[in-house]
């Protein structure tokens, strides 16, 4: 829709690889030419451990590295969890939040998302804010009313294309290997639009809108070809330089 809007194309390696997988990042580099770097950006969000090492790996290489997840306080007696200041130290430029298994197997509501959203911006990072309806709400006819609330109480006030990313991801989508149809996704994203630019104001049009949920190299091209998709939240083909160029490639 928005001319302007540079795509991205954003890996979510979830709770996978190790120290050796940071190899398939030095292929991305390699891979990531001077056609690929004038179209879409490239952002890697490896497990935690591995967002120090990630990020040294990537300086120089333009591609982006992200946490997956963040606490909403800078630091404090908070075992075992993350900061947005510490993704941001460690070299992250953004961080996911709201993820929808994080939303399911770890109980978080849209209002801690949406604190999420805002420590991310306070430490300086970028916000990936996830949202998507599972299978019931879509056979219910509800996919557009839950991705609405969600985006209304989940994206901070103050979201800017610099601070804020969208991402939709249908639950049922995830790893399964099913996808909607680009009509489907094209009904959402433009519904995301309208919610942001209502709430956000015009500059909301330049804020990405990410589709995620099965992407891989066959459905890229078709996926990213719809209106206000500006990009992919990519998991399982993430994990692979090939698999990631590939749909990268649907921008050449
Ligand atoms: O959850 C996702 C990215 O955040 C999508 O995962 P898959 O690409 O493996 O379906």
């Amino acid at each position: 829709m928005v001319m302007s809007v540079r795509p991205l194309v954003a890996g979510n390696w979830k709770m996978n690889g190790s120290r050796s997988a940071l190899k398939e990042l030095s292929a991305m580099a390699e891979g990531y030419d001077a056609g690929l770097k004038a179209k879409v950006d490239l952002m890697i969000c490896p497990p935690a451990p591995l967002v120090f090492l990630a990020a040294a790996a990537a300086i120089g290489t333009r591609i982006a590295i992200g946490g997956q997840d963040c606490h909403t306080e800078a630091s404090g007696a908070f075992t075992g969890e993350v900061s947005a200041e510490m993704l941001a130290d460690s070299g992250a430029g953004a961080v996911i939040v709201g993820h929808s298994e994080r939303r399911q197997y770890f109980k978080e509501s849209d209002a801690l998302v949406a604190a999420k959203a805002a420590a991310a911006i306070r430490a300086g990072l970028a916000a990936i804010v996830c949202v998507g309806e599972t299978r019931e709400e879509r056979e219910a006819g509800k996919a557009l009313s839950v991705v609405g609330r969600q985006v209304a109480r989940s994206v901070p006030e103050d979201a800017t294309p610099e601070t804020i990313i969208v991402a939709y991801e249908p639950v049922w989508a995830i790893g399964t290997g099913l996808t909607p149809t680009a009509a489907d996704v094209a009904e959402v994203h433009a519904l995301i639009r309208k919610k942001l630019v209502s709430r956000h104001g015009k500059q909301a049009a330049g804020i990405r809108i990410l589709y995620g949920g099965s992407v891989k190299p066959a459905n890229a091209k078709e996926l990213m070809a719809v209106e206000n998709v500006d990009g992919a939240l990519v998991g399982g083909a993430s994990l692979k330089a090939a698999d990631f160029l590939a749909i990268a490639a649907a921008y050449r």
